[in-house]
């Protein structure tokens, strides 16, 4: 489970989260939705400590992390596929795999199997360059080397900007199998109704870096999405 309480965040002299209280419970698909810049990308940042919380605490399956350091992620099982999926597009898809082999967490010194099996194009390509892959495929390595550390909670902001139809498609197969299979929490930033719905089970609405719905996903209505979504 994923807990904030009274959580603020400025960057210098501006206040983006709010007081904001959030719980993510462990096993869920939850989509945390709102309009640009509302704060969705800096609350996954803050969750990933990525960005200093300025007041209020944070817990992770009940332990306190409101201080601890973006290294500490990674073991404590948090896996993160941030906007834009930052890929090292120097390294070979398989060195890009590799780096995360390197956390504590990951004891075995080989990629899983799995990965290849959810994403098999990244089999083929292993020896390419990062930079080569096109987007959809850049995607799928980012969402890969996350799994590779075998995560509790998969992090991801918005994975289908700017990626074609069929590897929406994809994605959104391999996030409910991930969920369904191994109960992994996935814990989703997304605008795109449609993908929300296909994924989600619970969402969390934010406005003005705060949350101001929550509930079941057939809860959000036409209301909701008029009010906080629709631009
Ligand atoms: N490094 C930064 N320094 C100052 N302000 C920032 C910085 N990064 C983001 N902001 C501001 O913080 C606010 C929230 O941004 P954030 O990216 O968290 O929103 P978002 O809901 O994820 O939006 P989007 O959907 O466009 O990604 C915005 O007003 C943005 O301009």
């Amino acid at each position: 489970m994923i807990e904030l309480n009274s959580v603020n965040q400025k960057y210098g002299g501006t206040q983006i989260l709010w007081d904001m209280n959030l719980k993510i419970e462990a096993g869920s698909r939850t989509c945390i939705m709102g309009r640009n810049g509302v704060g969705k990308t800096t609350l996954l940042k803050c969750i990933m400590g990525l960005l200093p919380v300025s007041t209020g605490t944070l817990s992770i399956n009940g332990k306190d992390v409101t201080k601890a350091s973006v290294e500490k992620r990674p073991e404590i099982g948090i896996g993160y596929v941030p906007q834009g999926r930052d890929i090292f597009p120097q390294l070979t898809v398989e060195e890009n795999l590799k780096l995360s082999l390197n956390c504590k967490r990951q004891k075995s010194k080989t990629i899983p199997e799995d990965v290849y099996e959810l994403f098999p194009v990244l089999k083929e390509m292993l020896q390419r360059r990062g930079g080569d892959l096109s987007g959809g495929q850049q995607q799928q390595l980012a969402i890969a080397r996350a799994l590779v550390l075998n995560p509790d909670v998969l992090i991801l902001d918005e994975p289908n900007e700017g990626i074609q139809p069929n590897i929406v498609q994809l994605i959104r197969d391999v996030l409910l199998k991930l969920n369904r299979e191994k109960g992994m929490t996935i814990v989703l930033v997304e605008q795109k109704l449609p993908f929300a719905r296909a994924v989600g089970e619970k969402f969390h609405l934010m406005e003005k870096g705060q949350v101001i719905a929550s509930g079941d996903m057939v809860e959000l209505n036409d209301e909701l999405v008029g009010k906080y979504l629709a631009v």
